[in-house]
């Protein structure tokens, strides 16, 4: 006798022995879509190359002006130069250096000096999940405006549509439960229905906290390591498979 299809309704968390299928997915993006490297050694040097003139040419834009007024409040008493240069060499995850980093980004996406790298299994996993009826949605410290250009402007092209929600550090920390509930308040599922990736344990940590559903994304090629203390996948189709999603 074959086993029937997972339940497509919200997921028995305790005392169940049925397959738990999340009703939504919620990715990180460094480390888990893309290429720590990608970021690193790419996004990262091409903001911190860009800033002064950036900044020179479009101080006066009010999106710009807002966001350094954001960065004056973060480090009252600093020069917001020396702060966001301090940032950007601790790879700190403040809100007005992510949303200054996302609009310097816009304009490369827009010249094509950059496209978003994604690791090759993810596009045809969120294409295939999405189709099924899975709500994806994107939680990562990058800017949500950063995370659409990435996914926008991607090697597998515009993946905007598969998603339903983006969320960045101004619904709260990654490493805070309280984010998590948030997300899942503003996707209108209960936590236990939401499927956190991450390559980062303290995020899925978090994210477990919060009622949802985890698995760490290990991929070797990037250097990641397991922590041992979550569900672990190599790649999305591994994902699938341990969490009954359809195959790309
Ligand atoms: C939107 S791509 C840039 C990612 C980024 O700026 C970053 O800090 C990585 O954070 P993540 O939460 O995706 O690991
Ligand atoms: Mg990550």
């Amino acid at each position: 006798m074959t086993s029937p299809p997972a339940s497509r309704s919200p997921p028995e968390v305790a005392g169940t022995v049925r397959p738990v299928t999340p009703l939504a997915v919620l990715t990180d993006i460094e480390g888990t879509t893309t290429a720590i490297a990608f970021v690193k050694d790419r996004l990262f040097p091409f903001a911190a190359a860009a800033l002064d003139g950036f900044l020179a040419a479009r101080r006066d834009d009010p999106a710009v002006a807002g966001i350094l007024d954001e960065v004056r409040a973060a480090a009252p008493g600093q020069d917001p130069m020396a702060a966001l240069r301090g940032w950007m060499a601790a790879d700190a995850k403040v809100t007005p250096l992510k949303a200054l980093q996302g609009l310097i980004w816009r304009q490369g996406y827009a010249d094509g000096r950059l496209r978003g790298h994604l690791w090759p299994d993810v596009a045809s996993c969120l294409r295939a999940w999405h189709a099924a009826g899975t709500t994806l949605a994107v939680y990562s410290s990058g800017s949500v405006e950063a995370q659409r250009d990435l996914f926008g402007r991607s090697e597998a092209g515009d993946l905007t549509p598969l998603f339903q929600g983006f969320f960045d550090t101004r619904v709260g920390a990654k490493r805070d439960a309280a984010s998590y509930r948030a997300i899942a308040a503003a996707l209108g599922l209960p936590a236990a229905a939401i499927l956190f990736l991450s390559d980062v344990a303290e995020e899925l940590d978090a994210a477990q906290a919060a009622g949802m559903l985890t698995c760490q994304l290990v991929r070797p090629e990037d250097g990641t390591q397991s922590a041992g203390r979550h569900p672990e996948a190599r790649d999305f189709p591994a994902v699938a498979r341990r969490f009954g999603l359809p195959a790309a």
